[in-house]
């Protein structure tokens, strides 16, 4: 049987991760891990999102997973260095707010990062601006509350709308024309979005791009899947199987058992 790819997440944002890898490499076998009872990540201390991480590598590890991707920029935040370490063989792949192509892209000099606070505090991403927008005008944003409202396939609800305006307005006040998407949650509220955004702002997300690199790492080594092979991901919850399976079909319109998965 081919060596699977592992992706984790807090819940479901990694899924809009997962979206893009079978875009992008059809052939490859997924195992999707939400670690719904730990969620949100975004406001837990950094050694529990450690923790947690490592217990999700170890499971998928023992399933043979070649390659892992960190489908969350909280836990890449807290714990992919910490990752890396232990494993230095595998390829640990990490997601991080695009802050590069938005400060690149920006004519106004001023961007917009939506996040959780954990992405926002951490070192990384504190080293992230100082390498590529030194320069430029950051409103960096936590979203409290944000990555529950998606995670209940409260897509377009009103309490939604109104923290997402509520979040908005000082980027918008600021007159950024880049707005990075630093949750892997958050490309699931991209038409709400779009509906609040003035049309002058670009919006930035990293899921094509980690891709696009998980392509390159397999190729390099190696281990792209046969082109003849086709699977269907693999999907696993550390919480409730059947809410999952419910905003699972919401987003991606999937329809599937999701396994219950205890990691404690
Ligand atoms: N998927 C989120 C984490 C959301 C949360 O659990 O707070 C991220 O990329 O940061």
């Amino acid at each position: 049987m081919q060596a699977p790819i592992g992706i984790f997440d807090s819940g479901v944002g990694g899924l809009s991760v997962l979206t893009e890898v079978q875009a992008l490499l059809p052939n490859e076998r997924l195992i999707y891990i939400a670690d719904s009872h730990y969620l949100p990540y975004g406001d837990k201390p950094n050694a529990l999102v450690i923790e947690r991480s490592v217990k999700l590598t170890e499971y998928l590890l023992a399933q043979q997973a070649k390659a892992v991707i960190v489908a969350c920029n909280t836990a890449t935040a807290a714990a992919a260095g910490y990752l890396r370490e232990c494993w230095p063989e595998l390829p640990i792949i990490g997601l991080e707010p695009a802050v590069k192509p938005a400060a690149s892209y920006s004519k106004q000099g001023k961007i917009g990062v939506l996040a959780t606070q954990g992405t926002l505090s951490s070192q990384r991403f504190a080293s992230l601006l100082e390498r590529y927008a030194a320069a430029l005008e950051v409103v960096s944003q936590p979203c409290i509350g944000l990555a529950d409202q998606i995670e209940r396939g409260l897509l377009t609800t009103s309490e939604t709308r109104a923290l997402l305006e509520r979040y908005l307005q000082p980027i918008q006040q600021a007159g950024c024309d880049a707005l990075v998407l630093g949750c892997t949650h958050y490309p699931f509220i991209k038409p709400l979005l779009e509906e609040l955004l003035d049309e002058s702002i670009k919006v930035f997300d990293t899921g094509p791009a980690i891709a696009r690199q998980l392509r390159t790492v397999l190729f390099q080594r190696g281990l792209l899947a046969d082109q003849s092979s086709t699977h269907l991901p693999a999907f696993y919850t550390t919480g409730w199987p059947a809410q999952f399976e419910q905003v699972l079909h919401l987003l991606l319109n999937i329809r599937t058992a999701v396994q219950p998965l205890s990691l404690e």
